[in-house]
Formats: C-alpha cells, sequence, structure tokens
C-alpha cells in the first residue's frame, strides 16, 4: 500500500505556485487577488477559510476574507457578490459553503462572474468543463486529478466508482474521470443513497472515489485488493482518546482498508489539502485571464 499524501504535494504546489506568482510579480504584472466571502460559522467553515486566507500569504498573493453575520438577507450577499464582480482589483471570488438555510446556494453561485468563479461551481463553468472546453473545474475534483497525475496512476480503462453526487465534488469527478484525456478515460460508474448493490459496485472498482460524507462507511469488504481509494470524507467524530475530545475521519475505514488497499489517501492530510491547493492555482489562472479573456 502506498500513501497518497496530500501533505507532502500540498507543499510542493505551494512551491510552484509562489514562484510563478514571483515571477508574474517581476515581470511588472499583477498579484492575484483571492475573496472569500464567508457566511455566519457553520461546522469547520471559519477553519477552511483562514486556511485559504493563510495559503494565499504564504505563495505571495493577495486576499480579502468578508464576514456577514448569520442573518444575512440574500439580497445583502448578492449585492456584495456583484460589488466584487465589478472590482477590477480582485481575480477571483468564492462564498463559502453551507450557507444558512434561508438562503438559496444556486442563486449566490450563479450571481458570480464565470470569470472570477475560482470554485468551478457556477453551471456556466460546469457545463464548459462538461464539454471539454477552458473552464475553472471545482478544487477537490481538480485536487484529486492532481494527485492522481504527481504519483503516475493508470487511469485508462479502468473502472472508477464515485460514492456520492454532489455538484461540488461526486458529479464533477465523475464527468472528468470519463473524459479523453489522462487522468480519464475510465468506465465511470456514479452510485449514489438509491444505488442498489453499493458493496458489489464498489468491489469492482479498480479507482474508488468516496465522497459521500459518512464516517468510515467504506469497509474493507467493499474494495478490490489493490484498488485506488480516494478519501473525501471529513467529519468531526467524538474522540475520548483525544485531548480535544474529536477527531477527523474520512468516509473510509482507513485502518480496516489500507492493507488492502494498493494506493490510498490518508483522512487528514490527503484530497482537503489540495483542496486548497487547486484554489490558488485557479486564482492565479484569473489574474492572468488563462480560462476568460478581458
Ligand atoms: N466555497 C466552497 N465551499 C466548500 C468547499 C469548496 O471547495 N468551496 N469545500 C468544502 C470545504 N473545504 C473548502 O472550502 C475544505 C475542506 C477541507 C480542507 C482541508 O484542508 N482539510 C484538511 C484538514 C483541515 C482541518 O479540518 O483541520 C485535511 O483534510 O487534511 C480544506 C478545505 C466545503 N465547502
Amino acid at each position: 500500500m502506498q500513501l497518497l499524501d496530500g501533505k507532502l504535494l500540498s507543499a510542493q504546489i505551494k512551491g510552484e505556485i509562489a514562484a510563478e506568482v514571483a515571477q508574474i510579480k517581476a515581470e511588472g504584472g499583477k498579484t492575484p487577488h483571492l475573496v472569500a466571502i464567508l457566511v455566519g460559522n457553520a461546522g469547520r467553515s471559519e477553519t477552511y477559510v483562514a486556511s485559504k486566507m493563510k495559503s494565499c500569504e504564504e505563495v505571495g498573493m493577495h486576499s480579502t476574507l468578508i464576514r456577514f453575520e448569520d442573518d444575512v438577507t440574500e439580497e445583502e450577499l448578492l449585492a456584495k457578490v456583484q460589488a466584487v464582480n465589478e472590482n477590477p482589483d480582485m481575480d477571483g471570488l468564492i462564498v463559502q459553503l453551507p450557507l444558512p438555510p434561508h438562503i438559496n446556494p444556486d442563486r449566490v453561485m450563479e450571481a458570480i462572474a464565470p470569470a472570477k468563479d475560482v470554485d468551478g461551481f457556477h453551471p456556466i463553468n460546469i457545463g464548459r468543463m462538461a464539454k471539454g472546453l477552458p473552464a475553472y473545474v471545482s478544487a477537490t475534483p481538480q485536487g484529486i486529478l492532481e494527485m492522481l497525475k504527481r504519483y503516475q496512476i493508470e487511469t485508462s480503462g479502468k473502472h472508477c466508482v464515485v460514492v456520492g453526487r454532489s455538484q461540488i465534488v461526486g458529479l464533477p469527478m465523475s464527468i472528468l474521470m470519463q473524459r479523453n484525456d489522462y487522468p480519464g478515460n475510465c468506465t465511470v460508474t456514479l452510485t449514489h443513497s438509491k444505488t442498489q448493490n453499493l458493496a458489489e459496485i464498489c468491489r469492482s472498482a479498480d479507482i474508488l472515489i468516496a465522497a459521500l460524507g459518512r464516517p468510515g462507511f467504506i469497509k474493507a469488504d467493499m474494495v478490490k485488493e489493490g484498488a485506488v481509494v480516494i478519501d473525501v470524507g471529513l467529519e468531526k467524530v467524538a474522540d475520548p482518546t483525544k485531548k480535544s475530545g474529536f477527531a477527523l475521519r474520512g468516509d473510509v475505514d482507513f485502518d480496516a482498508v489500507a492493507p488492502k488497499a494498493g494506493y490510498i489517501t490518508p483522512v487528514p492530510g490527503g484530497v482537503g489539502l489540495m483542496t486548497i491547493c487547486s484554489l490558488m492555482q485557479n486564482t492565479v489562472k484569473a489574474a492572468r485571464r488563462e480560462v476568460y479573456a478581458d
């Protein structure tokens, strides 16, 4: 079994981004600028946004955090999105999810200018990605592709099973793994809560991507010997053995599955860290106007 080490890769990638940003600056170009909007403080959103801001600083990029209380109205939020859209100094904009229940996330995502949508959640970016056109690809799927590439994992002709059909991970991942490119050219099965014979389908996977948000759901008897196992889950679970009283767990029962897997991502230290790197990479692209020209 080989560990797919997100910590190691993200340190490498951040070094590469820092070098690219330094070069842009040396050539008199514009410093990439990421704006994050955080509404309230649901779950671990505060931690994730803080990590995004810190990463920008580490690679020499500008960042701005805009905070709203939980009771912000959708109109107020949309007005701020519009203001960032119109600000030429701001290259990329993300709105941290989840949003409070009174705000429609689809309406907010659609309000972000596609050229600044570095999360790749706007329907135009999802559609362009599906058609294989230049687009911002959502950060977690892009981070997984980067991981497969950097560990030179063969994907062509393999059976890739994606567990979970979320719009930000499962669905885009299934589209990306079937495209005629590397990583890709897989035969893909996208599974979800209504899928029958899930364990059997998972057992037939050469590449198993678990993104359903249920800690420890993927057990050893659901995994083929030698499979590549990618764990997107990240949940806080009670753990009395820890000083904090909790631990972070993925969707895969790591201790049971690891001895059977060919490659496996740890949680934490796997896919989550790659997500932040992809966001940085997309923001550099946005500053360079690589995906959408002015
Ligand atoms: N606007 C967005 N909202 C959300 C996204 C997203 O891509 N865009 N994805 C997730 C959360 N997420 C990014 O925002 C995210 C999740 C995990 C990590 C990460 O670094 N994980 C570390 C552990 C960190 C910790 O909790 O201590 C790891 O896996 O090692 C970064 C970003 C939902 N919302």
